[in-house]
């Protein structure tokens, strides 16, 4: 077995004992989480619970005062954001980050040279499989047929499916999503996500993603941890953790 695949036997991430002060608030107060592959986590919480700051400290975009992360036994504490990037830690954000002027296919072509892990993108043969990658994400994310479309004329639920499909041309490690339902209408947000998580399952993806909508979490996540105050109170299957006194007095507001 090849050391990289003995590697893969362990957790895909494992964060230690993170802890994180801005001045006087505990952002972050010995948060301990591990990833196996394949898992659809869903993080939840209030409002200033922790989950931004847990999710800058994974991306390397906040650096913890003290504690350590690992991906795929590897030490990413102290790397910059694209370092870590590089090594497999992808990212979607609540409002999509693309270029509204380029087509769907541009946009994933620039996302491939931006994630990208060398500098070969602008060789031929290494843009013609880009442009083969890019075409097979826009098939299973259900855009192929907007691939020639400039981004502007999309509507907000296919903007959103483009930013993940983005996020995925160099087939990260580890994709962590920003609300991905926020903004999208009641009768878009299953049918959007169903087409998400089923690609998800297609690329073997490992997922975290913050929540606010308990139909979604319930839906879709395999495990939800939930964050108040800086710290971890839950970390379970959806039914258990979604039953939790804690969760429902701090998170879901359904026990006072
Ligand atoms: N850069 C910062 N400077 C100062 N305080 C911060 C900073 N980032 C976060 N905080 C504070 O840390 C706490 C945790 O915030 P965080 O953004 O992680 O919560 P959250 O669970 O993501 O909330 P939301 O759902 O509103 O995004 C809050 O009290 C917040 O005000």
């Amino acid at each position: 077995m090849s050391a990289q695949a003995m590697q893969r036997t362990g957790p895909v991430l494992q964060a230690s004992g993170l802890q994180k002060r801005f001045g006087s608030v505990v952002a972050a107060s010995d948060m301990s989480l591990g990833v196996a592959d394949g898992e659809r986590v869903s993080l939840i919480g209030s409002n200033g619970a922790g989950k931004t700051t847990f999710v800058n400290m994974i991306t390397g975009y906040i650096k913890p005062d003290e504690g350590s992360i690992m991906l795929d036994g590897r030490d990413i504490t102290r790397l910059d954001p694209r370092a870590i990037t590089r090594l497999g830690v992808a990212r979607s954000f609540q409002i999509p980050q693309l270029y509204l002027g380029l087509t769907v296919l541009d946009n994933m072509l620039v996302a491939t040279a931006c994630h990208g892990r060398s500098l070969s993108f602008w060789r031929p043969a290494h843009r013609a499989e880009a442009i083969d990658r890019a075409s097979a994400l826009l098939e299973r994310f259900g855009l192929a047929a907007h691939m020639a479309r400039p981004v502007s004329e999309l509507p907000g639920g296919v903007r959103k499916l483009l930013d993940i499909a983005m996020a995925l041309t160099e087939q990260p490690r580890l994709l962590l999503l920003d609300e991905p339902t926020s903004g999208v209408s009641v009768e878009e947000k299953f049918p959007m996500m169903d087409t998400v998580m089923q690609a998800l399952q297609q690329e073997a993806m490992t997922v975290l993603f913050v929540e606010h909508d308990m139909d979604i979490v319930e839906r879709y996540a395999s495990r939800v941890v939930a964050f108040y105050s800086g710290r971890i109170i839950a970390d379970a299957a959806p039914q258990d953790a979604l039953r939790n006194d804690e969760v429902r007095r701090y998170v879901t507001g359904t026990l006072r």
